[in-house]
């Protein structure tokens, strides 16, 4: 069962293509990154998988239900980008309404409520009113009231926008829990953080689906990312090919490489690449397997 599938899915508003001709199937399990420069169609196609607008033409199914279907119901929930909390209401009154509207009746809406709220560690702002959370908690608010019924399928926009580090990352620790039991599609425009969340990254670009890629690398040649601290970049860049089994350095900037070379069962990679470093007194500042997301997306 797919969690998400769009078959020839596209939007347009009077005559303007948004989105054109998208195909997707993603199974449950990690986050799923969405990204893409402004005005991409990210905030577009959440929507239509919310329901919130209606294709122009194009099937969207969740968990292989059509959007729409009352079996959805507490299965699928989304924190838009723009969400807000009334201001004059408590905290805990919001989330039991959402509970209560969500079918959960009596105290286990009070239950259900102060659980979320645990889960993204604000139980004491409870009886606190919006107004007085700083912009971060009042984020982790509308993340908890997103989880209110477990559903399957979460979808974030921009979940850390604005947001300082310290808060960027509580929100980044609570989808990380969240996800043996939640599948969450984020979208964002900070690929760090996307990099340490997601396995799979979908690219939008003009509408269109440009790139699906894995982080998990499953293919059969394999990446090493070295960054340089101080070595002259054309000598490292002849010794690093000149290291048996890679087939290919990319030099970025001055001072990071991206070595390819095939999958192997052993570090004999690593082994001699660190043995060049000890020869030439040539000092690294990170070694990273794999490549970041950014030169995955941007590598060709
Ligand atoms: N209601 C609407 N009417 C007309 N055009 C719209 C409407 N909603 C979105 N658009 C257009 O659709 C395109 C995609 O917008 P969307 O908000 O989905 O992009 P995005 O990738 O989420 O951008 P951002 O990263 O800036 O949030 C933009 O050109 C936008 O102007």
């Amino acid at each position: 069962m797919s969690i998400i599938k769009c078959q020839q899915l596209s939007k347009s508003y009077n005559g303007k293509s948004v989105l054109n001709n998208i195909n997707i199937e993603l199974n449950a399990g990690a986050p799923i990154a969405l990204v893409g420069p402004n005005g991409a169609g990210k905030t577009t196609l959440f929507s239509m998988l919310c329901g919130y607008i209606k294709p122009s033409s194009g099937t969207i199914q969740i968990l292989d239900l059509p959007i729409g279907s009352t079996k959805l119901q507490g299965k699928l929930s989304a924190l838009p980008q723009d969400a807000q909390l009334d201001p004059d209401c408590t905290i805990i009154s919001q989330l039991i309404l959402f509970a209560q509207l969500q079918g959960i009746k009596g105290k286990a809406a009070k239950v259900e409520a102060m659980r979320v709220l645990e889960l993204v560690d604000l139980v004491n702002v409870a009886k606190s009113k919006p107004k007085s959370l700083s912009h971060g908690m009042g984020k982790r608010v509308a993340i908890a009231q997103a989880l209110i019924g477990s559903p399957q399928l979460v979808l974030l926009d921009e979940p850390t926008a604005g947001l300082d580090p310290a808060n960027a990352k509580k929100i980044r620790q609570i989808v990380k829990q969240q996800s043996d039991k939640t599948t969450f599609m984020i979208s964002s425009h900070n690929l760090d953080e996307l990099e340490k969340l997601c396995d799979q990254v979908l690219y939008l670009e003009n509408g269109e689906l440009k790139q699906s890629v894995s982080m998990q690398s499953n293919q059969d040649t394999e990446f090493l990312t070295i960054v340089m601290k101080k070595a002259d970049p054309s000598s490292v860049h002849q010794a690093l090919l000149g290291l048996a089994y890679v087939i290919a350095v990319k030099q970025s900037g001055d001072d990071q490489f991206i070595i390819e070379y095939p999958r192997q069962p052993n570090f004999s990679l690593e082994q001699q690449l660190l043995s060049l470093l000890a020869q030439h007194n040539w000092q690294y500042k990170t070694l990273l397997k794999g490549r970041t997301l950014e030169d995955t997306l941007f590598s060709y």
